[in-house]
């Protein structure tokens, strides 16, 4: 295992040191055009091309000096932990459509499985007939193309299971049934993995609503929450009160979104490439608004006091006021409305900083990288045309571990 060093993030934009990225393996292979809308994909990815797509991905951050830490590795590591095995097969069996018999045999089955191949079946799932000497009724009843234990092909979006605030990491209380138990596996990587030891947990899958895309570090002490399709206002007010109470940050500005798919996302609609600066689809960079959340007393943990809420504003004027900057600068994502439009939903607002001014992002969005370009931002493209089959871009499928103090 690696040696043991703790993460952090105060900010989009900081130099990014280490990242955490899932590789997308056979949990793709199981997407159908049966089960790709539940399972929160818009298509049936190529999955040999995605992979290649992805380790581009993963060179470009190494080649720019990223540590790149891969969670399906950090999986099978920490699953030779034996706490860390056990909370996992009993979330993979966690499942009421599963009889007690049926919970019983499959998690025999699992624990049975070597650390490679046990992290192998909590990302690609159990199909029923990948489940020799299973019984119950729920098994027999079970039809022959369901799972058992169903995949997570959106482990790939390591963005939305868990986020660094300071130097805490929040693991996040995912929306979507399909994504739940994504959450499982990067509570545990935390909580057990030697790389992680010291690290403080700032939120867990047990509390309201949060997802890591809707979270953006605009400044040192000043978080953004997108509330909508994924995050609820009582996610928002939850992360407000611990950032606050534990000294993280002093001012939350909760940004409702659409709650829609193409807008499932905070990140999908704004993100950071330099200190102020963000790149914006232009539909909405006048009518978002913000709420000013502060607290005159840091909160303590019976949640009895209440929190200074204020609002709603324009979120670049409010967002400029609480970073303590004139004007935070927008880069509108395409030109035209149809092109906007177009460049938004294949994440073309979806960027990952890795320095201010230097910004990896899908190599489709023409329109937007030249806007990019010529505000002075270095892009650094990939391809994504089967990765984006997902709905996420380079930010939702990077999870910043480290990144230098501004
Ligand atoms: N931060 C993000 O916008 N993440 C993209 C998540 C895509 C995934 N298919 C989902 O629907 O949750």
């Amino acid at each position: 295992m690696t040696a043991p060093a703790v993460g952090g993030a105060t900010s989009e934009v900081g130099a990014l040191r280490t990242v955490l990225l899932h590789r997308p393996g056979a949990e793709l292979r199981r997407l159908t055009p049966r089960n790709n809308d539940q399972l929160l994909f818009d298509g049936v990815p190529w999955v040999r091309r995605a992979q290649e797509e992805h380790d581009a991905f993963a060179a470009a951050l190494t080649a720019r000096g990223v540590e790149v830490l891969h969670l399906d590795r950090l999986l099978a590591e920490v699953l030779a932990v034996p706490a860390a095995r056990a909370e996992l097969v009993a979330a993979a069996v966690d499942d009421p459509r599963l009889g007690a018999t049926l919970k019983r045999t499959a998690a025999a089955h699992l624990a049975d499985l070597s650390p490679e191949d046990l992290a192998r079946a909590l990302v690609a799932g159990l199909a029923h007939d990948e489940l020799p000497g299973a019984r119950g009724l729920s098994f027999e009843l079970m039809r022959r193309g369901d799972f058992v234990v169903p995949p997570l092909p959106n482990l790939l979006f390591t963005r939305d299971s868990s986020v660094w605030v300071g130097d805490q990491v929040a693991v996040a209380s995912l929306t979507m049934p399909a994504r739940h138990r994504e959450s499982t596996i990067t509570a545990a990587v935390y909580a057990h993995h030697p790389r992680f030891t010291g690290a403080e947990q700032l939120y867990d899958a047990s509390l309201e609503h949060l997802e890591g895309g809707d979270v953006l570090l605009l400044a040192p002490g000043v978080v953004a929450v997108g509330v909508g399709e994924r995050t609820t206002p009582g996610g928002a007010e939850r992360l407000a009160r611990r950032v606050f109470a534990r000294g993280l940050a002093r001012t939350v500005l909760v940004v409702p979104i659409a709650q829609q798919r193409a807008t499932m996302h905070l990140d999908t609609i704004a993100t950071m490439v330099d200190v102020d600066a963000m790149v914006m689809y232009p539909a909405v960079a006048d009518s978002l608004v913000a709420w000013t959340v502060t607290a005159d007393v840091p909160p303590d943990d019976d949640d009895t006091t209440d929190l200074v809420v204020r609002g709603p504003a324009p979120f670049l004027e409010a967002a400029a006021a609480a970073m303590g900057i004139e004007r935070l600068r927008v880069i509108d994502t395409g030109l035209d409305p149809v092109t906007a439009e177009r460049e938004q939903w294949d994440d073309g607002n979806n960027t990952l900083a890795l320095a201010p001014r230097l910004a990896v992002a899908y190599e489709r969005n023409t329109v937007t990288n030249a806007a990019l370009e010529a505000a002075g931002i270095e892009v650094v493209p990939i391809a994504g045309s089967e990765l984006g089959s997902g709905r996420g871009g380079p930010r939702c499928m990077s999870c910043p571990v480290r990144r230098d103090p501004m």
